[in-house]
């Protein structure tokens, strides 16, 4: 089988600017990808399989196949192709599940963009960057993203892409205190959708510089998800009080993450948290530079 990472997407920074007439938000994000991912792998097959494992995999066994992501990227990608009347050969696809679902740190997302990528190489159909980019989107908001991969900028719904370089990775923990967050209802919730627009990125060469930066950024989505899920202020409590440099909810929720000074020090609060809450999903890593 060949494979694939799906890395996981952290909203370093989320501003809610305004809304569109279809009631999609228009957001400012900062997004890095981590280390930590899901993996997804492919190989030729009698017939099309889906198959499910690792040990985040159990609430979507539960769920409809045919509505994973994964399997909706690989029919999207086939029914393109049917439009040139190309044929594509079944596949076996295999999905190793690590990153907790519905936790704002686009699992699902990366996971699509993944076999996008994947069985592009696999059936050798090239459909071309503005095809792929529609699918994507047509897929998930955050899909575009994860097919990019790379520090960015995502405006509009999440699809206008702007690439970022960040010169140094991040150190982070990831903390989920396992409640599922709904999207929808998180945004359905806000208070506010006209907020001031994501600064501009400051300290890009210069990681104490750029935390400084970033403390006075904003996830928009933060207070309409701790007030939906209290967990989520103690995800963050417990980062800071573990010695994070700043703690902030990614995406939706209700994961948070901390950054910490470097790997070590990751590591060691992972560990400390572990002990407290046996119970969250909690993920020493480490953000991807570029693809
Ligand atoms: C919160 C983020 O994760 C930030 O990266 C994304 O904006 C959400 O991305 P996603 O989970 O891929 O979202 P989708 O599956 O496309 O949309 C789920 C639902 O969230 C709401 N939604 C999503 C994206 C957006 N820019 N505005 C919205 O209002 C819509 O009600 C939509 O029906
Ligand atoms: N491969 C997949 N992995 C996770 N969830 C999936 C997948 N395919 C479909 N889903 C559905 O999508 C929903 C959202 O899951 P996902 O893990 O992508 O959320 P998320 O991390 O909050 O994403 P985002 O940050 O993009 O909003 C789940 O409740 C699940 O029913």
């Amino acid at each position: 089988m060949t494979g694939i990472d799906a890395p996981a997407k952290i909203n370093l920074a989320l501003h809610v600017t305004g809304r569109r007439a279809d009631g999609f938000h228009l957001i400012e994000s900062l997004v890095v990808f981590t280390e930590l991912g899901d993996r997804v792998s492919v190989e030729t097959s009698g017939d099309d399989v889906f198959r499910l494992e690792g040990q985040e995999s159990q609430v979507l066994a539960g769920e409809d196949a045919g509505n994973n992501l994964v399997v909706r990227a690989r029919d999207m990608l086939r029914a393109d192709a049917m439009r040139s009347a190309r044929d594509l050969s079944p596949v076996q696809i295999c999905l190793d599940k690590r990153l907790p679902v519905a936790s704002g740190i686009g699992g699902g997302s990366a996971d699509a963009a993944a076999a996008l990528k994947l069985l592009c190489q696999h059936w050798d159909y090239h459909p071309g960057a503005e095809t792929l980019s529609r699918i994507a989107l047509d897929l998930g908001a955050d899909v575009p993203m994860c097919l990019d991969g790379r520090p960015l900028i995502a405006r509009g719904i999440g699809e206008a892409l702007t690439p970022v370089e960040l010169g140094f990775p991040l150190d982070m923990v990831i903390v989920n205190p396992r409640v599922g967050v709904s999207t929808p209802k998180v945004f359905h919730a806000l208070e506010c959708r006209e907020n001031p627009p994501l600064p501009k990125p400051q300290g890009l060469g210069d990681r104490e510089h750029f935390i400084a930066w970033l403390r006075q950024a904003r996830n928009d989505l933060q207070p309409a998800a701790q007030r939906m899920v209290p967990e989520i202020s103690q995800c963050l409590s417990a980062l800071e009080t573990a010695g994070a440099r700043m703690a902030r909810m990614s995406g939706s929720g209700a994961s948070c993450f901390g950054l910490f000074a470097d790997a070590a020090e990751a590591l060691a609060a992972a560990q400390k948290l572990k002990q407290d809450q046996p119970d969250w999903f909690i993920a020493a890593t480490k953000t991807l530079t570029a693809t």
